[in-house]
């Protein structure tokens, strides 16, 4: 009865749904073309070149307006727009760019804003340079409400200060706000007025410090407090520094270190404190030197205690805004100078002390003599990005009620199907229960005594086709219960909304390391699990069955729950449009290779490189662990963010990185073995250095999936597949050829499968969240994973000095300041693959800095003082 129901709902179906074919597909097709139009670089492009004439058009016009202004404004006046049509020899006009700019100048000036109608100008231009370089060279935005600020602003001051000038400075803007304003406040008033906003104004775009009114205040500093310092503290060696001071001399940025090194090597021998001013940017600040009279001090580096890298806005027309701070106090007792110099393991060698400010401490000296060494707050990697936001719930949508609405006469009429169904291979029941979920009903079924479920089990396939709806999957028993279940499609299916998953207290609360909100199961539950003990995930489906979605909602639940210092994406989508989105998040959240424009990679030879390139990484991250003496990331983030690892030995603080390769396929189809092996060679050892792999493929089969894949994905999802087969490549098992697409799943964590309902998050938000974070204030560029050399694209080069690595004066540098011919110091300090160390240190060798290899032991360093290595780059020009 009902299998006829259903066989002739759904021609019915597709005539409500669809009309014609045909014409759904024109539809279609006007509606991409238009859409590829408005996305199509070259409309950009032509947009962006128009913009930029505008902008210089009104220059012009308003420019040449400011000299003729008075012979065509009676003009303008007699004939208003009309004069756009007179003809030539009627009326003419002195503005440069004839009765048009004339028309156009009058209107912006004496109708509009006076002398701040330029900011359209302006306005022009930014537009036209944001379409035609094709990113967001300014922000437009903000831009714009400087922009209104300055129109209200400008030609109310300028209507204020030309108030009886013929010429219209204010425009009628200005006058009409000016007379307002002098109604209401009076004239003094007014004045009062206009500069409390100005001044706001510049305080707010400049964040202007008003120091030298402090200092005004302030009681002169004594004269002799640099030697009471020093001979009151004998045993202490002490080093001011500015925050931003620390940060040039991670161990990411092997140059800033190198200069910090050196600089505080020469300082060593004269005894002197260094306190550098505040750095602005990325340049190392330079160093104000203050001699201190006792000699017998002992100074140590600034020792980068904080950030790895240093953030900046991303906005070029403006300055970073960010107060510098407060200086910093670096301090090590005479103990553990000591303990230093006998190289005591570095975990214990090192104790910084930071305090408030030396301004603040130089009171203080003379009051308290003797410095008690002083815990050290931990570390926070967040301050890296102090002001940064996390996206709020807002920003994404409500796409259903949550609450699941199942139709009684739906439950009874499958219930009395499966009874009638099961009766009929003679399999009797005492119970039936149903659980409603947001795609698919659960019926339980407890056998009659005696019924033997393998029975029922190797009649799977044949109940299914009895009950005949698409989408039933049986599980018999369901495991742990010893139940029968049979796996309904709802009628009326319910999207799970993304944002009522991160919304849940479950994700909210949540101590996961790398939480992914994934999606509900069948008894409503939200389904959370933690990437980060997975370790590493693979996703199959078809086309079109929710794999994008699965993506993105897996990127979201990170990026609600991780700040940017504590997790890098690296996006591989050899489809270039699915995680294109992800762009705006480039300074924030992604990883690339040093020199590559676009963090997301498409281009298959890139893929392999960065691939390479993570392997290098996880494997000095591994030497990092090693030397700190802990075993996965957690340890030695601990252990780092207590200060017990010291960055002036390349320790720093290790982001979770999360590779997400969009099409596998794709990849193994191209590069085969160039792809599996590092994939695999990750998959096996890179979870406890904090990498994770999320691996989709629309193709899951078994020479994409191979053994060795598999083996290390204990974790995998499938979305409706074509086949049993492939169900079985994916999951070991079938069933999820049986799922109906829309984000219907499969999961598989450690052998255990369950069916959820994939959360769902559309384009639109991803775009909103990726914009908001997008915005905000960011490192200078994404986090660079460690160069990779190809081999066979160096095989064959000779070593000659005249075609040297460009990274050879750095590395020599590295090798004389240390003193050590290792090439693992240089793999360590440069982020380098173990071949291109090796390759700059054969040049090195050809340069005569340092001696023959050694086999086990390091080479001999030639050249001993870094004038003497100077002296030989020189030399080699
Ligand atoms: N979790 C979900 N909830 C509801 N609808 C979904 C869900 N996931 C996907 N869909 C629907 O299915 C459509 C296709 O999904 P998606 O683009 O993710 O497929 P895909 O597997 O990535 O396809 P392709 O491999 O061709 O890119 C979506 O546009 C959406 O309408």
């Amino acid at each position: 009865m009902s299998k006829n129901k259903l066989k002739s709902e759904k021609p019915e179906s597709k005539k409500a749904r669809g009309n014609d074919p045909n014409v759904l597909k024109q539809d279609k097709e006007a509606e991409v073309k238009v859409k590829e139009l408005v996305k199509d670089e070259r409309t950009h492009k032509v947009l962006g070149v128009i913009c930029l004439l505008l902008a210089l058009y009104c220059f012009i016009a308003f420019t040449s307006y400011l000299f003729t202004w008075e012979e065509d404004q009676d003009k303008v006046f007699r004939y208003s727009a009309s004069i756009l049509l007179m003809d030539f020899d009627s009326v003419r006009v002195e503005n440069l760019l004839g009765r048009l700019g004339a028309f156009v100048s009058h209107w912006f000036f004496y109708k509009g804003f006076g002398i701040a109608s330029y900011l359209f100008c302006y306005l022009f231009f930014i537009l036209g340079v944001n379409f035609i370089v094709g990113r967001r060279v300014f922000r437009v935005w903000r831009n714009i409400k400087y922009i209104l600020f300055g129109l209200l602003f400008i030609s109310a001051a300028a209507a204020f200060v030309s108030m009886f000038s013929d010429f219209p400075w204010g425009g009628a803007l200005g006058d009409a706000v000016n007379h307002w304003m002098i109604g209401f406040l009076g004239r003094a008033g007014t004045v009062l007025l206009l500069m409390v906003a100005g001044l706001s104004w510049l305080i707010w775009k400049y964040n202007i410090d008003f120091k030298w009114v402090e200092q005004q205040f302030k009681p002169k500093p004594k004269p002799a407090v640099a030697p009471a310092v020093a001979q009151a503290v004998p045993q202490t060696a002490t080093i001011a520094v500015t925050p931003q001071a620390t940060t040039a001399a991670t161990g990411t940025n092997a140059a800033k270190e190198k200069q910090v090194a050196a600089q505080t090597n020469k300082l060593k021998e004269a005894a002197v404190a260094v306190i550098p001013p505040p750095a602005e940017d990325d340049e190392l600040p330079e160093m104000q030197l203050i001699e201190r009279e006792d000699a017998s001090i002992t100074l140590i580096p600034p020792a980068p205690t904080h950030i790895p890298q240093q953030p900046v806005d991303e906005d070029v027309d403006e300055e970073v805004d960010e107060d510098p701070g407060p200086l910093l106090y670096i301090e090590e007792t005479v103990d553990q100078t000591a303990a230093r110099k006998q190289k005591k393991p570095a975990t214990e060698d090192v104790a910084w002390e930071i305090k408030p400010s030396v301004e603040d401490d130089q009171d203080e000296v003379e009051d308290q003599p003797v410095r008690q060494p002083v815990q050290l707050d931990p570390y926070e990697p967040t301050l890296d990005l102090r002001d940064y936001k996390y996206p709020s719930l807002e920003l994404l949508d409500n796409h259903s009620t949550e609450k699941i609405v199942q139709d009684a006469g739906e439950l009874d009429r499958n219930k009395d199907q499966i009874i009638n169904t099961l009766k009929n291979y003679d399999i009797a029941i005492q119970k039936i229960s149903a659980t409603v979920g947001p795609t698919v009903t659960l019926y339980e079924i407890v056998p009659a005594a005696g019924v033997r479920i393998s029975r029922i089990k190797n009649l799977e396939d044949d109940i299914a086709l009895s009950l005949s709806a698409l989408g039933i999957r049986i599980i018999a028993p369901i495991p742990g219960k010893g139940t029968i279940g049979i796996e309904v499609p709802n009628v009326k299916k319910s999207t799970v909304s993304l944002r009522n998953l991160l919304a849940s207290e479950k994700y909210q609360q949540s101590t996961m390391e790398l939480p992914i909100a994934i999606g509900k199961k069948i008894d409503n539950e939200n389904f959370i699990a933690d990437l980060a003990k997975m370790p590493h995930l693979l996703m199959a489906g078809a086309t079109g069955q929710g794999k994008s979605v699965g993506i993105n909602t897996l990127l979201v639940s990170l990026l609600y729950k991780k700040h940017p210092s504590q997790l890098k994406f690296v996006l591989v989508d050899p489809k270039k449009v699915e995680l294109s989105l992800y762009k705006l998040i480039e300074k924030h959240f992604l990883a690339k290779l040093p020199g590559e424009e676009d963090a997301i990679i498409t281009d298959t030879k890139k893929v392999i490189h960065t691939l390479n390139a993570l392997c290098i990484e996880m494997d000095l991250r591994y030497d990092l662990l090693k030397e700190a003496g802990t075993r996965n990331i957690k340890e030695y983030n601990n252990k780092f963010v207590q200060r017990r690892l010291n960055p002036q030995r390349g320790h720093r603080y290790l982001p979770f990185v999360v590779l997400v390769v969009d099409e596998f396929a794709d990849l193994i189809m191209t590069a085969g073995k160039e792809v599996e092996m590092p994939i695999a060679r990750l998959a096996q050892l890179a979870r406890a250095v904090g990498i994770h792999l999320i691996i989709a493929t629309q193709r899951p089969s078994v020479n994409i999936i191979t053994g060795t894949i598999k083996a290390n994905f204990p974790a995998r999802i499938a979305f409706k597949v074509s086949s049993k087969i492939d169900s079985r490549t994916i999951l070991d098992t079938g069933g999820a050829e049986q799922l109906i697409g829309q984000g219907d799943m499969l999961i598989s964590i450690n052998g255990e499968l369950v069916r959820l309902q994939c959360a769902f998050v559309d384009t639109p938000e991803v775009e909103k969240v990726a914009e908001f974070i997008g915005e905000q204030r960011s490192y200078p560029e994404a986090y660079l994973l460690p160069e990779y050399v190809d081999d066979k694209e160096m095989d064959g080069k000779e070593i000659s000095l005249q075609d040297r690595d460009p990274l050879f004066e750095e590395a020599a540098r590295v090798i004389v300041q240390n003193q050590q011919g290792s090439t693992s110091l240089l793999q360590r300090r440069m982020k380098l693959g173990y071949n291109r160390a090796g390759r700059l240190m054969d040049q090195l060798e050809a340069a005569g800095i340092v001696g023959p290899n050694l086999g086990s032991k390091a080479r001999e360093v030639n050249v001993k003082t870094e004038a003497d290595l100077e002296e030989i780059l020189n030399d080699l020009g």
